[in-house]
């Protein structure tokens, strides 16, 4: 945490802080010894120490104000530096975790995390901590102050604190793990609150607006339970904290009073008693109250640093090779896979081996679920095989510079997303190399999106998002990225799925020429539940239940017979 502080230059805004916080509590505690002397000195009309005493009295408060003042000032800007630098550290820590991650994280609760959470989190570092520490110093010195009058008076004084301490230490665990499970029903709120809200449309067409209501409402009621149980609970340590107090104002007065009338203890000593007395307890209240508070946001952020203390997924950290060129040779060798949200599920992938050719044009199909989208995913490395090895080029996938990589390869995913930004910002999201406007136009004629982009009020500079464009747009601005990359593998997923006949046809369209332009060049595969649309490639992988069952070209597969002729069977009568 201090690692962090400091890269974010706030030392010194600390240290500042600290020092100020110090001098602040010292000048403070000594006023009612001094005042009390003064009171003394002006009833006994010793002018000399009733002027003295009046001249530190003024030094004291302004130095403990200027230094009060400079403390807030101070661990405000501390908060506000802490809280941006929580926030930054924990993002970039999320953008670099395995995709694996994100399977059994809740997007909801990342998001909860990196708001709310950081926020508290900084609370108790800037804030909660300064002031226990005020309030511990105080303390300390209206204690020594105590014990300095008379100690068995403050000895009863501290008896009576640790108790109070005592009460609070079972208070403030309840607290924590109040507070935790508040933030996770929070969080859970949240999440459902999101989920509904993006996708209000399946909402509306299914009329379940009530059912997510009820869904939104459970979580709330969960919060409302365990804070009425919190509330309660801070109620009975108010009860504690008051009669303990009074408790301590009696025995002031009960066991000062008979001291000074045996004549052991002046009245100036019973009134710094009482001051002190009063300053003990109080700061211990604070204190309290403040470690109270801290456990709060402690709970509450304990998930936090549970997530700041994640390593980067071993992608990032490895440096791995890069080839001079990527002639596009991939080869599958007994690669099986599960994905690790599933573990105890049987493989995706079993035992997998095929070699695609470089610049060969590769069809994969099978039926839904049959582990075609995996078997990208491992091509592009947001998965680790369990068994098996995958080659690019002869290289070991796992040696080679991933980021670099996937620089070489232009992927146009099932269901490709459009980020909130303008539709050139879009299309050449990713891409490193400068861009010219006429390379985004000539992408995008090439995947048949230049019209309707030009037919949009602001053209390329149309600001657009995942629900402002039918789904064929999408796609066509997913097919135009893809090719604006120049890859050397080119991974199509279903990129037919999405689009009317009419479009579909012109996409095939873009995707044979893409292909004969690329023959020379460039690997592609293509995984398409159309089978018309992989007709053409030079090699047809059909895939079942995460095994290869057949292989060879369109004609050879039909005069199989196999599940590749029954898939084609089914889509002719489908037609039909
Ligand atoms: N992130 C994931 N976590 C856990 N299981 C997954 C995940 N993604 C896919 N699966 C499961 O893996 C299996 C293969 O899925 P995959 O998406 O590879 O199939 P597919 O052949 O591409 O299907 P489709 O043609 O419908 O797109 C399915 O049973 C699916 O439920």
């Amino acid at each position: 945490m201090w690692d962090l502080v400091e890269s974010h230059g706030s030392r010194w805004v600390i240290f500042v802080a600290f020092t100020s916080l110090i001098i602040a509590a010292l000048s403070e505690i000594s006023i009612p010894s001094i005042l009390s002397e003064s009171i003394f000195a002006a009833q006994s009309s010793d002018a000399v120490v009733f002027s003295r005493n009046s001249k530190i009295l003024a030094f004291l408060c302004i130095t403990s104000g200027i230094c009060s003042g400079l403390r807030s000032g101070c661990f405000g800007i501390a908060n506000i530096i802490l809280m941006k630098c929580l926030r930054e550290t924990l993002y970039s820590v999320l953008l670099f975790q395995d995709i694996s991650f994100f399977d059994r994280e809740a997007v909801g609760d990342l998001t909860s995390r990196l708001g709310a959470d950081c926020q508290r989190l900084s609370l108790v570092i800037a804030n909660d901590m300064s002031l226990i520490l005020r309030n511990v110093l105080q303390g300390i010195g209206a204690l020594i102050n105590l014990l300095i009058l008379s100690r068995p008076l403050a000895l009863s004084t501290l008896f009576i604190c640790c108790v109070l301490s005592m009460i609070f230490l079972l208070y403030g665990q309840y607290q924590k793990k109040a507070a935790k499970l508040v933030q996770d029903f929070t969080a859970g709120a949240n999440e459902a609150a999101q989920e509904t809200l993006s996708l209000m449309r399946t909402v509306r067409v299914y009329g379940t607006e009530r059912k997510e209501f009820g869904r939104f409402k459970q979580w709330l009621d969960k919060v409302a339970f365990v804070n009425i149980r919190e509330s309660v609970a801070y109620g009975f340590w108010c009860v504690s904290f008051s009669t303990l107090y009074r408790s301590t104002q009696i025995i002031a007065v009960v066991l000062g009073g008979i001291s000074i009338m045996s004549g052991h203890v002046s009245a100036e000593q019973l009134t710094k008693y009482v001051l002190y007395c009063e300053w003990l307890i109080y700061a211990t209240w604070r204190v309290t109250d403040n470690v109270s508070s801290m456990m709060q946001s402690v709970g509450a952020s304990e998930k936090v640093l549970q997530l700041m203390d994640l390593l980067p997924s071993d992608q990032v950290l490895s440096k791995g090779v890069k080839l001079q060129r990527v002639m596009g040779h991939i080869q599958f060798v007994n690669v099986s896979f599960r994905y690790p949200s599933r573990a105890k599920q049987i493989p995706v992938l079993d035992g997998i081996n095929v070699s695609v050719q470089a610049h060969e044009v590769v069809a994969i199909v099978g039926l839904s679920g049959s582990g075609k989208s995996t078997l990208v995913n491992l091509l592009l490395r947001l998965y680790e095989p369990i068994t098996g090895q995958i080659y690019i080029d002869g290289f070991p996938l796992r040696e080679l510079d991933i980021r670099w990589l996937r620089g070489k390869i232009g992927f146009v995913p099932q269901e490709p997303h459009i980020f909130h930004m303008s539709i050139k910002s879009n299309i050449e999201y990713g891409c490193s190399r400068y861009i010219k406007k006429e390379d985004i136009e000539c992408a995008a004629k090439q995947a048949y999106a230049h019209d309707f982009i030009s037919s949009l009020p602001d053209g390329y500079e149309t600001v657009v998002d995942d629900n402002l464009l039918s789904g064929g747009q999408k796609q066509r601005i997913a097919v135009a990225r893809a090719i604006l990359r120049d890859p050397a593998i080119l991974i199509l997923d279903e990129a037919t799925s999405a689009l009317d006949s009419e479009t579909e046809h012109y996409v095939k369209g873009v995707i044979h020429a893409l292909r004969s332009d690329m023959k020379a060049k460039r690997t592609v595969i293509v995984i398409a539940h159309r089978l018309s649309t992989v007709k053409a490639a030079d090699r047809i992988v059909v895939m079942d239940v995460g095994r290869i069952t057949e292989m060879g070209n369109h004609t050879g597969l039909l005069e199989k017979d196999g599940l590749y002729a029954k898939l084609v069977g089914a889509q002719t009568d489908t037609l039909a």
